[in-house]
């Protein structure tokens, strides 16, 4: 579970957050005193009056773990705590001489069925020493219930890197904003479920979590086509085209027509069909007023006729959205290509499709804005984190989503889907924020050992949800 449209920033950027709030008069012990609060709210919440046992490290993550103990202890919980070290911050300093109650070295620990995890947050700079890494899973095995303060000990707060975290932290308490740690990579499985501390520090930001989206109903005098018309484009392999058109009409767009060589296949009989055998039939038929977005790359195909379909719809001034074979015959002159679009476009690779367009360093995060900046154009860069981003700057984040969905043809649904968006939704990373929230809900409403097929009859239930 994950907390729904809120602020992600880095550890820089959350650093910088709490000078701000410094310099406009708050005490750094305050800001800790507040954080802590929230920490000794949630961990007296789940420990009930279980014994509660409190790692503290040696920075400010330490610091919050001194003042949650003292909280709780006063509050007449039984406290235990492991300091690892020597206070290296002032404000850790000053929180651990105000703690009265027991405390041992980490390798004296006893497990306890309460644990809280206040070693390392965003300050984390390397991997976990071993034995320390050791005695901590350790205890989290040992523990009924595990609460991290901030983030999980071991994990990277920029790219959710493992840094030796343990697996079977049952919950994490994000203070102030999340961390991009908590929903990429192995941040998004050791989490636990994702809970947010609002210490009232004022967040400048354009990256969120993926919110569930707000959905309009038609209105009384709607009709197939100001709901919007999509087009998809069927290939060597008609069957992902067609997943991607259903998904489509599932999603809510008023008129789907598939245009292909088969023009009586199979497939549902609202769905209507369209003949178009070479480029030149393409253009012509993208040239119809009434389109208003086109998918192409569910099974394309990579020969010279995909090739000139894919120049066709290039030149077609139509929203584009595209998958699959499109995107590895892009290849590594997707941007330069992309630059030329006459209309905005839309991308849905995975990451092998991602690392054949595009080059780059860092985090998924920085590699998806910089594509998307570079290309001018919308990248869902999807995966177990997926990460949305747009030429301007705003990225969406979603983790967690079905394991399930490793699977043929989900990928053609989400891009579907992702044109009923746009045709409904309009512009850049808000009909791309709905696509993966529909299709993540879809995902789960679906249940495990999932088909393509399946999800798209779980995409109505997931639409409703967001009426
Ligand atoms: N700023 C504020 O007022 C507020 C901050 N808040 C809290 O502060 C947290 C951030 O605090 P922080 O910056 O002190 O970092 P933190 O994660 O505690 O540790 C840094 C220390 O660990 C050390 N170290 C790093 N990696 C290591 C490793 N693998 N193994 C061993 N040592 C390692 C590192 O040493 P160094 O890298 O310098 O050698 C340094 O000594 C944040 O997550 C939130 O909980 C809230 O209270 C709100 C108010
Ligand atoms: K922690």
């Amino acid at each position: 579970m994950i907390p729904s449209g809120a602020p992600i920033v880095t550890a820089a950027q959350m650093r910088a957050a709490e000078q701000a709030v410094f310099a406009s008069g708050v005490a750094q012990d305050e800001l800790m005193e507040r954080a802590a609060a929230a920490v000794a709210r949630e961990v007296a919440r789940f420990a009930m009056d279980r014994p509660i046992l409190i790692l503290a490290g040696p920075g400010n993550n330490g610091g919050d773990a001194y003042v949650a103990a003292r909280l709780l202890h006063a509050r007449g919980h039984d406290v235990n705590l492991v300091a690892t070290g020597t206070p290296q911050t002032g404000a850790a300093e000053r929180m651990q001489a105000l703690w009265q109650g027991p405390t041992s070295s980490l390798y004296a620990a006893r497990p306890r069925p309460v644990l809280v995890d206040g070693l390392f947050g965003t300050g984390m700079t390397r991997p976990l020493e071993r034995g320390l890494a050791a005695v901590f899973a350790d205890l989290v095995k040992q523990a009924d219930f595990t609460l991290s303060i901030d983030l999980p000990s071991g994990i990277d707060t920029d790219s959710g890197a493992d840094l030796g975290a343990p697996r079977g932290i049952d919950v994490t308490l994000a203070l102030g904003a999340l961390k991009p740690g908590h929903l990429l990579d192995c941040g998004g499985e050791r989490c636990g479920t994702l809970l947010l501390a609002d210490l009232d520090i004022p967040i400048d930001t354009r990256w969120r979590s993926v919110a569930r989206p707000r959905l309009d109903t038609p209105g009384a005098h709607s009709h197939k086509y100001c709901r919007g018309l999509v087009a998809v484009i069927e290939g060597a392999m008609p069957g992902a085209a067609r997943l991607a058109a259903r998904a489509a009409m599932a999603g809510g767009a008023g008129y789907v027509v598939l245009a292909g060589d088969r023009p009586w296949g199979d497939g549902p009989d609202a769905l209507v069909r369209r003949e178009v055998r070479s480029a030149e039939d393409l253009t012509e038929f993208l040239g119809w007023d009434r389109i208003d977005a086109v998918v192409l790359g569910p099974g394309l195909g990579r020969d010279r006729r995909a090739e000139a379909f894919l120049r066709a719809a290039f030149a077609a001034p139509k929203p584009l959205i595209l998958d699959g074979d499109a995107l590895t015959l892009l290849g590594s002159n997707a941007a330069r290509w992309l630059q030329t679009r006459p209309a905005p476009t839309w991308l849905t690779p995975h990451w092998g499709e991602f690392d054949r367009m595009f080059a780059g360093e860092g985090s998924k995060i920085a590699r998806t804005l910089a594509a998307a900046a570079e290309a001018r154009a919308t990248i869902v860069h999807k995966g177990a984190d997926t990460v949305i981003a747009s030429p301007k700057g705003d990225v969406r984040l979603l983790a967690g989503a079905s394991p399930w969905l490793s699977t043929a043809g989900t990928g053609d649904v989400l891009a579907g889907l992702l044109a009923a968006q746009v045709v409904q939704e309009g512009k850049g990373i808000v009909p791309a924020s709905a696509a993966a929230w529909l299709h993540a809900r879809a995902a789960q409403l679906a249940g495990p050992a999932l088909i393509a097929d399946a999800l798209i009859m779980h995409i109505p239930q997931a639409v409703s949800e967001c009426l």
